[in-house]
């Protein structure tokens, strides 16, 4: 479970997030969601130490992180993984490769374990046998898998996602979040993903947090944003025409 208590973060005068407090539970999949600029990114970038809180706290399983000091983090920081959104592949190195490069870096494992976990994670998300092909041979949805490969090849208990479907066509999207999803069960991590895609909230969101100019607007589960009267979800949720008209008829 990660924990996050009062975070502020301010870039000079412009106060992005101001004063957000959530619980992200493990074996879940926890979304943060809002329109663009409310400081979805700058929250998750927060939470994982790229950027530091001006005020507030996160804590991964009850520890502290936001305290410790560049070494006392590495241990969580091996326990995280990241797929960023857009997948951030290394196009000079082969799929194999890029799986295998955080092992190299944070691992002691043997060549040959290393491939065998390569190998794992590939059939996890359905890309046996693609080891030895380039980023450039693949299509945007099979990035995102590798993204997702490389993201659990240390085996997280801690999944960030950012924006999973951007770039991708809405069936290719499904794929990737019910991805996401088994991921999140199989493993039980504790997932947090960014995202404005509706499909995403309403078929994965299990814990969803609204921000709105960067303040916590709602909490609740995909099961309860349909029928909210918060006006500002209401208006990011059911933006268009037709998703109000389809409302109606819930
Ligand atoms: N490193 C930075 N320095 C200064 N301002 C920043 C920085 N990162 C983000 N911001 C500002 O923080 C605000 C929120 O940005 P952020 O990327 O977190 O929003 P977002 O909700 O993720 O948006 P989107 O959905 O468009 O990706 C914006 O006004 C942005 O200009």
């Amino acid at each position: 479970m990660i924990e996050i208590v009062d975070i502020y973060k301010t870039f000079g005068e412009n106060a992005v997030l101001k004063g957000i407090s959530a619980n992200f539970k493990a074996g879940k999949n926890n979304l943060i969601i809002g329109s663009s600029g409310s400081g979805k990114t700058t929250l998750l970038k927060c939470i994982v130490g790229l950027h530091e809180p001006t005020k507030g706290e996160v804590y991964y399983d009850k520890e502290n992180f936001t305290s410790m000091n560049f070494e006392g983090r590495v241990p969580i920081r091996k326990q995280i993984g990241m797929l960023f959104q857009n997948s951030a592949l290394f196009d000079s190195m082969t799929v194999e490769q890029n799986i295998i490069f955080p092992l190299n870096l944070f691992t002691e494992m043997s060549k040959s374990e290393k491939l065998d976990r390569a190998n794992f994670c590939l059939k996890r998300v359905n890309l046996e046998g693609k080891n030895k092909l380039y980023p450039s041979e693949l299509s945007g949805g099979m990035k995102k898998r590798v993204g997702i490969a490389r993201a659990i090849s240390m085996q997280p208990k801690y999944l960030f996602v950012d924006e999973p479907n951007s770039g991708l066509d809405p069936k290719t999207a499904i794929l990737i979040d019910e991805l996401i999803n088994e991921i999140t069960e199989e493993f039980k991590t504790t997932t947090v993903v960014v995202t404005h895609d509706m499909n995403s909230v309403m078929g994965i969101g299990d814990n969803i947090i609204f921000l709105h100019n960067g303040e916590k607007w709602w909490e609740g589960s995909n099961h309860q944003i349909a029928h909210t009267d918060n006006k500002e979800l209401n208006s990011f949720v059911f933006a268009s025409k037709f998703m109000q008209a389809a409302r109606e008829k819930l």
